[in-house]
């Protein structure tokens, strides 16, 4: 007889513990950034591909230290007011993303943690919370 999913019981090292509770795009939303000032670990190629999954619209950078997302922004009025928006929520979050605008209109948005040169929990909060900002209109 199969199992299903539901009255399966979970146990450790079974392969349904594996993931049991993967994070997605409302997991990291819901989620507060912690303070760091250093001292932990970067998080592993393998652990912010897994990551990437919920932020779809990002592309992590070949040495696994950093996230971006580009956009092209409608113009330089409107590339400047998702400056603005991003600021208050990085403020909010104590998490600063590197904010690049190019060609008056191009703005490439770049997640790393600086305290421990490479990716933390935090840059996937971040993303995750920038993303809704930027399926609105800006003014
Ligand atoms: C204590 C506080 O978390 C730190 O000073 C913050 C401020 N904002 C930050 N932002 C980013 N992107 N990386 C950091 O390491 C960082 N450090």
């Amino acid at each position: 007889m199969t199992m299903s999913k539901s009255n399966r019981t979970d146990s450790p090292g079974s392969d349904s513990q594996e993931n049991a509770n993967p994070e997605n795009a409302d997991t990291l939303r819901a989620a507060k950034c912690v303070p760091c000032e250093g001292g932990v670990p970067t998080l592993s190629r393998d652990e912010a591909t897994e990551l990437m999954k919920a932020i779809p619209d990002w592309e992590l950078a070949a040495d696994a230290k950093r996230i971006s997302r580009t956009l092209k922004c409608r113009n330089f009025v409107d590339a400047v007011a998702r400056i603005n928006q991003i600021s208050v929520l990085a403020e909010e979050e104590q998490h600063h993303p590197d904010l690049h605008l190019t060609g008056y209109r191009m703005l490439k948005i770049e997640l790393t943690t600086h305290a421990i040169g490479g990716l933390s929990r935090n840059d996937f909060v971040v993303a995750a919370k920038i993303d809704p900002l930027l399926s609105q209109p800006s003014v």
